[in-house]
């Protein structure tokens, strides 16, 4: 991972620990009995990766390299219940000229079909990103065809007023159109508003599940689980972040 320090994030050297991903569970029978899969998905530079950090971590991390496709787990209490919650980040889809109107990664469908919930994210700044959540949504669909899908939509970097491209009405008339809760946050700017959205999913994942014991509520085919990276990987990670340089951060 290539990371910036921008202001109010990190400037001394140990706080680089941060960016270690948050490890799994060592041991099954340490996580608690149900497991929410949520993976987020949208087009390149929505902020996937800086939500995802930002609510795990609290912290806003300035720059990221192209994401490709780390898992984190983490327990999470909703109401009195603890949780293991599992969140999948994924490589960016893109609109193309094609039946389906986009372009998605092989490891793309395989989190869309492990997941139990989705975090559909778009940047108010980047109209194309808000067009691409429609069809991504569809193709959601197409490979779970039946049943209650639990689903956000995040309209990230509300920070960047002045640059909206995307107006709230829009987010909250597309959200309601996919069955969903509209969320406008700043991965940026506030931990709160991002915290709130994940933890709203998790309960309509929980809900979605009933009272199972975090088993798929469908049947047929299995794929497998997402790769996670494996603890070399993370160390290699981890290890070329330190030796890099921390670049000054970019004034937005
Ligand atoms: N101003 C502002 N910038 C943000 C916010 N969230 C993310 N960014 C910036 O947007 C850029 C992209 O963030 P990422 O988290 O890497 O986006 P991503 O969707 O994972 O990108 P891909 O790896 O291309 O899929 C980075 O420069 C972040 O610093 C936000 O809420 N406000």
């Amino acid at each position: 991972m290539r990371l910036t320090a921008g202001p109010g994030t990190m400037s001394s050297g140990s706080a680089n620990f941060l960016l270690v991903p948050i490890p799994e569970f060592p041991l099954p029978d340490s996580a608690p009995a149900r497991t929410v899969k949520i993976a987020v998905l949208g087009a390149s530079n929505v902020g996937k990766t800086a939500l995802i950090v930002r609510f795990l971590t609290k912290r806003f991390i300035g720059d990221y390299e192209a994401n490709t496709g780390a898992l984190y787990s983490r327990k999470v209490t909703l109401d009195v219940e603890e949780v293991s919650l599992q969140v999948q980040d994924t490589p960016c889809v893109a609109l193309q000229d094609n039946p389906e109107g986009l372009y998605c990664q092989e490891q793309i469908n395989r989190s869309i079909y492990w997941a139990d919930g989705y975090v559909l994210v778009f940047s108010i700044t980047d109209h194309s990103s808000y067009r691409t959540i429609q069809p991504l949504y569809q193709h959601v669909r197409r490979i779970h065809p039946s049943g209650n899908i639990p689903v956000i939509l995040v309209g990230n970097k509300s920070d960047l007023l002045r640059a909206r491209q995307v107006s709230a009405d829009e987010g909250e008339t597309l959200a309601a159109s996919l069955g969903g809760v509209y969320f406008e946050v700043s991965a940026r700017e506030n931990h709160e508003g991002v915290h709130a959205a994940f933890l709203h999913l998790c309960q309509e994942v929980v809900r979605a599940l009933g009272g199972g014991n975090g088993e798929k509520r469908r049947g047929g085919l299995h794929l497998a689980r997402p790769k996670s990276p494996n603890m070399q990987e993370l160390k290699r990670r981890f290890r070329q972040v330190l030796s890099s340089k921390v670049k000054s951060a970019t004034t937005i």
